[in-house]
């Protein structure tokens, strides 16, 4: 593996403040020097009231860190609509006040530059930036912009973009790695959050993180940055893995893996990845940087006809929630960790509760139960042929009715129309797992079957991770059941994708702790 050392890039986090008045302005910075940033970005245009001559001096004298001085104009998305002489000459004043840096956008980069010698040697540097609506535009059209930009004779240049696609961001990674002069480049929003995860990676020279009181829509907290992603350790030989997934926001996978790889010194990251359209994605990250992913709902099926192998286990369920890059040939390998996990995670519950099914001589204490399954996607098939391997019966519910008849088909178990399942009567000492994502974080109040059928289950499984107890959990703990969490599972099947990421041993008590403090 890998070694991580401290701080191996040079790439400063920055922290944007937003503040309303210059007294708050500055206990802003000095709560984000606090918090760890590296520099802040000011923006004077959402003071209330601000006097340039005074309250730049209080402002320059009393800073803790480094700073960038923006005064956004509306019509470039911000909040001063005053006269432009008197906003730039304030830029200007803070630049001869001993402010670090200054902000010009490109639209007044040229002119302000060549009147004000800007691009010479100072103390001050100059940013010019330009926000472009969609990365639509080809990767030579924001080529063709980066030179403009630089043709201004900036010191650095700041590129922000909306991405509508994660493939678009290539395009920002492109960039970061082939400009010529420092390059802040990258994209707001669910969809473009790699690119600002990941621009220490190809050489971006900031990234931003918004803290409590400045929280900025669109970019990440500085406290992920640094505890969960761990921003400062990356580097160009960084490898990357990612959740493949839609929705990936309720992923607890980030803060869980990225302490794993560093508690190792392992040098990966691992990044939600809002994934639309899965050959597009495939296409385009095919790079040897981008190592392995997991992949989550709804993708498990559909992602392995993209898999250039598969394990036989997960050609047998149907699921991939695991791919490595081989590195020898680039070849995508799939794998499906989610069976095990799952399976083990269940049969623990009930070995800890002495549950063995009365004969000492079963190998599991689920042989000869009946497994009743809500869900037939990826998790579900993971799940019922893991109950199948252990002797299990299985009973699918699902409201695609053909799709529970296949899954049902498949593991030699039976299939049950949808609208059955409130009224259904289980076995005796039968097995009720959800593999739906009913009751998952934001929608907690839901739950797949009818409160008075709980009772008649003895063990309740929900793959449901967010929140760790979910509804199902605590409705069924209340009728007597033993109610085993998706928690479990997900730590399972995280500890099985890092051993096959990193080729090494997870060390499970390490991320067993994680588990216990942050889920
Ligand atoms: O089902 C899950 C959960 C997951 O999708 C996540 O939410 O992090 C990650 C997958 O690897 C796993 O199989």
């Amino acid at each position: 593996m890998g070694s991580v050392g401290l701080l191996k890039n040079t790439t400063m986090v920055c922290v944007p403040l937003m503040s309303h008045s210059v007294e708050q302005l500055v206990c802003d910075m000095f709560q984000a020097k606090t918090e760890g940033a590296d520099i802040v970005e000011l923006r004077l245009d959402c003071l209330t009231e601000f006097v340039p001559e005074k309250d730049l001096r209080t402002i320059v004298s009393s800073r803790p860190l480094p700073i960038i001085v923006v005064y956004r104009p509306k019509w470039d998305g911000g909040f001063y609509d005053g006269d432009e002489k008197s906003r730039l000459d304030a830029l200007i004043l803070a630049k001869e006040l001993g402010a670090e840096y200054i902000d010009l956008e490109l639209q007044v980069a040229f002119d302000i530059m060549e009147e004000h010698k800007l691009g010479q040697q100072s103390n001050c540097k100059i940013i010019v930036s330009c926000f472009v609506d969609r990365v639509t535009s080809s990767k030579e059209d924001l080529s063709d912009l980066v030179t403009r930009m630089q043709s201004t004779g900036a010191h650095m240049i700041k590129l922000v973009t909306t991405a509508t696609d994660i493939t678009e961001l290539s395009r920002i990674f492109h960039l970061l790695s082939h400009c010529q002069v420092p390059l802040i480049a990258y994209s707001t929003g669910e969809r473009g959050l790699i690119s600002q995860l990941l621009g220490p990676k190809f050489g971006g020279v900031l990234v931003y993180g918004s803290v409590e009181g400045n929280l900025v829509a669109g970019l990440p907290t500085l406290a992920s940055l640094k505890e969960a992603y761990g921003v400062k350790n990356i580097d160009a030989d960084t490898k990357v893995y990612g959740l493949i997934s839609k929705p990936v926001s309720h992923s607890k996978g980030p803060i869980l893996h990225n302490p794993t790889f560093r508690h190792v010194g392992y040098n990966g990251v691992y990044v939600p990845m809002l994934v639309d359209d899965l050959k597009q994605f495939f296409s385009v990250y095919e790079s040897p940087d981008f190592a392995g992913y997991s992949v989550g709902i709804p993708y498990k099926e559909a992602v392995m006809e993209f898999c250039d192998e598969v394990h036989p286990l997960a050609k047998a369920i149907g699921a991939v929630n695991t791919i490595v890059k081989r590195h020898t040939d680039g070849k995508l390998i799939g794998y499906n960790t989610d069976c095990e996990a799952s399976i083990t995670a269940i049969e623990d519950a009930l070995k800890a509760r002495g549950l063995v099914n009365g004969q000492a001589s079963l190998p599991s204490p689920l042989t000869g139960k009946q497994f009743v399954l809500v869900g037939a996607g990826g998790a579900g098939r993971a799940l019922s042929f893991g109950a199948k391997s252990r002797g299990a019966r299985v009973t699918v519910f699902d409201i695609d009715y053909d799709r529970a008849k296949t899954l049902a088909l498949a593991v030699s178990g039976e299939a049950l129309p949808f609208e059955e399942l409130t009224n259904f009567q289980p076995e005796k000492d039968a097995v009720l797992a959800n593999a739906t994502p009913i009751g998952m974080h934001p929608n907690k109040n839901r739950i797949p079957v009818s409160e008075e059928t709980l009772r008649d289950y003895s063990v309740v499984f929900d793959a449901v991770y967010t929140p760790r107890k979910t509804t199902l959990l605590t409705d069924a703990e209340a009728a007597g059941a033993i109610i085993v969490s998706g928690v479990e599972m997900f730590l399972r099947q995280a500890v099985g994708q890092f051993n096959l990421f990193t080729g090494g041993k997870a060390p499970e008590e390490f991320m067993r702790e994680i588990v216990l403090a942050k889920f």
